[in-house]
């Protein structure tokens, strides 16, 4: 057996419709089913008015952090799986849905490939993944929190994100 130090992956959930909140938490239990994803912290829950498709009902958005045994690409290959397991499709970009998980940050790793940009491309200009994903990294005292804290500062729209439940 091969045993490779995990990697500390970043996950954004969104959720708006239905219980929005059971779909946050059903994603999360799903991702754990992996015996190679590890919950390692989650933030707490925040209610966001929508962002691009602005028509629509606010969302809950938080940002979990995983330690995983997975590729990027196994990672990522699972948790479109757990979408489509929780009824997520695809009729509008930005549009309404059950749940949205985003692969926010895997390590280090930077690749520009179309099914898998990671950074993520857009997460820079969004308050409701910035916003949990300090408090995330804050919670594990990780150094990073205070690169993103500062593209949250340089965003300054914090407006929209309020704290929904405390975790
Ligand atoms: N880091 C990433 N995380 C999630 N999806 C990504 C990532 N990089 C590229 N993608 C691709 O983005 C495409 C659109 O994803 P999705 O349907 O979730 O869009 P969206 O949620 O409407 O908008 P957004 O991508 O801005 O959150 C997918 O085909 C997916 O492969
Ligand atoms: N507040 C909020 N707005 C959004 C969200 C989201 O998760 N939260 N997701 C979108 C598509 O990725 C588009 N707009």
């Amino acid at each position: 057996m091969v045993l490779t130090t995990p990697t500390s992956a970043y996950v954004a959930l969104g959720s708006n419709i239905g219980d929005r909140e059971q779909y946050l938490l059903d994603a999360i239990a799903c991702l754990n089913e992996n015996e190679d994803v590890f919950i390692a912290v989650r933030s707490s829950i925040y209610e966001t008015e929508p962002v691009g498709l602005v028509d629509q009902a606010p969302f809950l958005n938080m940002v979990i952090g995983v330690e995983t045994q997975l590729s990027a690409q196994e990672l990522f290959a699972h948790m479109v799986s757990i979408e489509s397991t929780l009824g997520r499709t695809r009729e509008l970009r930005f549009g309404p849905r059950t749940i949205d998980l985003d692969l926010l940050l895997y390590g280090e790793l930077a690749q520009d490939n179309p099914e898998l940009i990671l950074p993520h491309p857009r997460m820079e200009e969004r308050a409701f993944v910035l916003v949990p994903l300090v408090e995330a990294m804050k919670k594990q005292q990780k150094e990073q929190a205070d690169q993103w804290a500062a593209k949250l500062q340089h965003l300054n729209r914090k407006e929209g994100v309020t704290l929904w439940k405390k975790m």
